[in-house]
This record gives structure tokens, sequence and C-alpha cells, in this order.
């Protein structure tokens, strides 16, 4: 990125991981940079901005801090987010502005927002200028992403039911750890004091499963180097979005060998469709210490839609994954071959690419239990021949899409349980 713009870095993390504290200590630290800070907070009165202001020598009322208040900038606010850096440049030149965004945004809308408003990014920026109404600002440029995560409640948080709602839309908060840990380009892992050394190491091994690119370092107090998160030059739209441990895993398969605190992955693979009951069923019972897993799989009875599962933590969601090839015209079929002549090899004569792909991450699992849990799943010889039909199915039903879109991603309704709508 361009040298002479303003580096700007942005601080995620859940509701009480530290970030205001990381941003203090940095602002403390930072004698030699002129630094402006952006505080969102989802009430009306921003108290992170108050706490900032309180421990550090900038007021609320200079013009280095700007609170954005009463909304999330990963959703509602993000135009107003680009205008409030836009405002803050026009005063003067800052050396590096510091967003710290509320606990339960989620980084990946709010690094779109701001490379498509700094015009950093191959995507075509002209629906988001319809939207906002917002010119480029051409003096910034995304520089870091940071996500602080609490060390001490790491487990708990990954384990947890508790349903976090921004502004109506609900989500486990297993689920935004995992979106904030997967998408960063660093990891600091706080509160370092509150746990053992063993735990910590087990924390640390499972974010850099979670998240191979990002650089971690453990903090108290979040007292970090201020060259650590600012001007880093770290930030890359393409890497960061690709750089989450289960794609790297899916692009390169390997049955990883155990780390010294038990995290581990597999890619399980299939060619016989899944029965609707049993894999719901699985998925009810699903084993605790899986972390995450994504992927694709086939539904027996869904032939024209492949499906795709989204697990973090708690959290399970179902979304459609687009159409088989095999269920395509045959025109738009033969594009997909041209387009992609591997498939060929692993064309099956009567079900085409129909199929699954799961990577699987976790702590101290039983591979082979797993694997044979997700076997038992598939379709036994005898059911190959029955009505598929017939199958009870409680999956999601989703109208037919000609791309998997992930705003349609819905929980997989439970017995008796009232359906969490996660869509957007
Ligand atoms: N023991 C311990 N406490 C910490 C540490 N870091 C922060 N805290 C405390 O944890 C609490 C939350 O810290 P904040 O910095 O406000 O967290 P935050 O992420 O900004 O929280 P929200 O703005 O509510 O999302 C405060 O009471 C901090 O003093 C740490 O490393 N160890």
């Amino acid at each position: 990125m361009d040298e002479q713009t303003i580096p700007v870095t942005v601080l995620s993390g859940t509701l009480g991981a530290g970030k205001t504290t990381t941003l203090n200590h940095v602002l403390s630290e930072s004698d030699d940079r002129d630094l402006a800070v952006l505080v969102n907070d989802m009430g009306e009165v921003n108290v992170d901005a108050d706490l900032v202001a309180e421990s550090s020598d900038i007021s609320a009322d200079d013009e280095e801090l700007i609170e954005l208040s009463n909304g999330c900038i990963c959703c509602e606010l993000r135009g107003d987010l680009l205008e409030a850096i836009d405002a803050l440049t026009r005063e003067r030149e800052f050396d590096a502005i510091v967003v710290e965004s509320t606990g339960v945004a989620e980084p990946l809308p709010v690094a779109q927002t701001l490379t498509l408003g700094f015009d950093q990014s191959d995507l075509d920026p002209t629906e988001f200028y319809e939207e906002t109404g917002i010119e480029p600002l051409e003096n910034c440029h995304l520089d870091t992403t940071v996500t602080v995560v609490d060390a001490h409640q790491f487990h708990e948080a990954m384990r947890s039911d508790e349903i976090l709602d921004d502004d109506g839309t609900k989500k486990h908060l297993g689920d935004l750890l995992v979106e904030q840990v997967e998408f960063c380009d660093v990891l600091l892992l706080n509160k370092c004091d509150l746990v053992d050394e063993s735990t910590l190491a087990e924390v640390e091994e499972t974010l850099a499963t979670l998240q191979p690119r990002a650089e971690i370092v453990r903090t108290t107090h979040g007292r970090v180097d201020p060259e650590t998160v600012v001007e880093t030059g770290r930030f890359d739209f393409e890497d960061a979005s690709r750089s989450a441990g289960w794609i790297r895993e899916l692009q390169q398969p390997h049955e990883s060998a155990e780390e010294e605190h038990g995290v581990t992955s597999f890619v399980f693979e299939a060619r016989r469709p899944f029965h609707p009951e049993r894999f719901a069923y699985l998925l009810d019972e699903f084993p605790e210490n899986v972390v995450r897993s994504k992927g694709h799989f086939w539904l027996a009875g869904r032939e024209e839609t492949a499906l795709a599962l989204n697990v973090a933590g708690r959290s399970i969601r179902i979304a459609p994954a687009g159409s088989w090839i095999a269920a395509l015209p045959p025109e738009e079929r033969e594009e997909q071959f041209e387009a992609y002549p591997d498939l060929e090899e692993t064309w099956d004569d009567e079900w085409g690419d129909r199929g699954t792909r799961l990577v699987v991450i976790g702590t101290e699992m039983d591979h082979e239990s797993i694997r044979d849990h997700f076997e038992l799943c598939l379709l036994t010889d005898e059911e190959m021949d029955a009505d598929w039909t017939t199958f009870e199915d409680r999956f999601p039903t989703f109208e037919p899409l000609e791309e998997a879109d992930e705003d349609e991603t819905e929980s997989l309704e439970h017995d008796g349980q009232e359906e969490i709508g996660l869509a957007d």
C-alpha cells in the first residue's frame, strides 16, 4: 500500500476481551506517533470513548477522538464510519488511526467497507458508493486488523449457548468469536494472567489452527508493543479472506499430527448422501470437542443443491452451497467442465459431482470415532435403493439459488425448539 496514506488499524474482539484496555495502552506508549481514535459503541452513550478519554491524555472533546454510538460499524453505521474517518483526516494530518469496534462487530464487513471506501480493493465499488453516496478517501489505507481474544473465557465462549442480538441479527457467541479469529492479521491473546501455562498453550494452538496466517501475541492488560498493531503493513484483503484454517485444510487436506495440546483437524469425504434423519441427529449431538467444522454435504433427497455446514462452537448453521453441477442444464454443465478440467477425474457416472467434504477441527478428538459417526449417517446399500423422499428431513429448505448466499443461512430446526432466524 501507498506509504504516504494514513494507516488504519481495526481492533475487534468479543465483549470484555480487552479492546479498550489495549487501545489505552497503545495510546500511552505512542508518544512518538500522532494517533487518532474512533470508538464504536452500541449504546446511546459511548462508554468506551469515555474510558479511552479517562485513561489517556486524549479528551472526549478533542478532535483526535471520534465516537460512533447507537449502532454497529459492521452494519448500519458503515457509511458513518467512512464519514467519521473523513472528518478526522480533514482536521489535520495524523500518523495513524485506530478504530475500536463494538464487541458484536464482524471484522470482515468492516474491512470490506474500509477497503472499498479507501479504494484499496479489486472489488467493484459502484454498488457501495450508490448505497452510501460516499466518495473514496484517498488519504487512508486499511493497514492492520487486530482481534483481541480473552484467553480466560475462550473455551467457555466456544462452548456457550449464548445468543447475541446485534440489532435483530442473532448470532451465537462462538460463531462471532470464530469469525473474529478467522479474519485478522494479528491475534492478541489477552488476560494471560488469568490462566495457567497449559491452558494458554492450548488456546494458542487452537487459534493457530483456526487462523494460521495471523501473528499471535500473548498480552496481559493489553500491554502490546504499538509496532505490533499500528502501521504493520500486514493487511491484504484477499489473503485475509482466504486465511482461515478450514480453507487451507480443504485445499490441502492432511491428517494433522497430534500437536502438543491435542488440537487436530481432518477432512471427511464421501460419495454417498447422508440420511437426513441420522445426520440431523448427529448434529444435535455433535461432539463437544469439535471447535470448528466447515464444508459442503450431500443430503439424500436434495439432489439439486449442495448444502453448506458451518459449525463454530455450539453454533450449527446450514445454508445452500450452490447447485450440484450434475443438476445444471447441459450447457451450463459444459461450461463448468471447461472451467474446471479436473472435474472429470472425480465425476461419478451416476451421481456426477454430488458428495461430501467437511473439515473438522477440534481438541482431543478421536478421529476414528468421529469418522465412524459420519459414516453411520451415510445411506446403506439398502437405503440407496429406497425412495429417498420418504426419509424424515428437518433440514431447512431453500429457494433454488444460482450461487451460495451466506445470507440464506439458517439454523437447523430442532424438534420442538424454536428456530433461530440467523438471516441478516
Ligand atoms: N485480569 C485481567 N483483566 C483484564 C485484562 N485486560 C483487560 N482486563 C479487564 O477486563 C475488563 C474488560 O476490558 P475492556 O478493555 O473494557 O474490554 P473491551 O473489549 O473494550 O470491552 P467492551 O468494550 O465491553 O467490548 C476490564 O475490567 C479490564 O480492566 C487482562 O489482561 N487481565
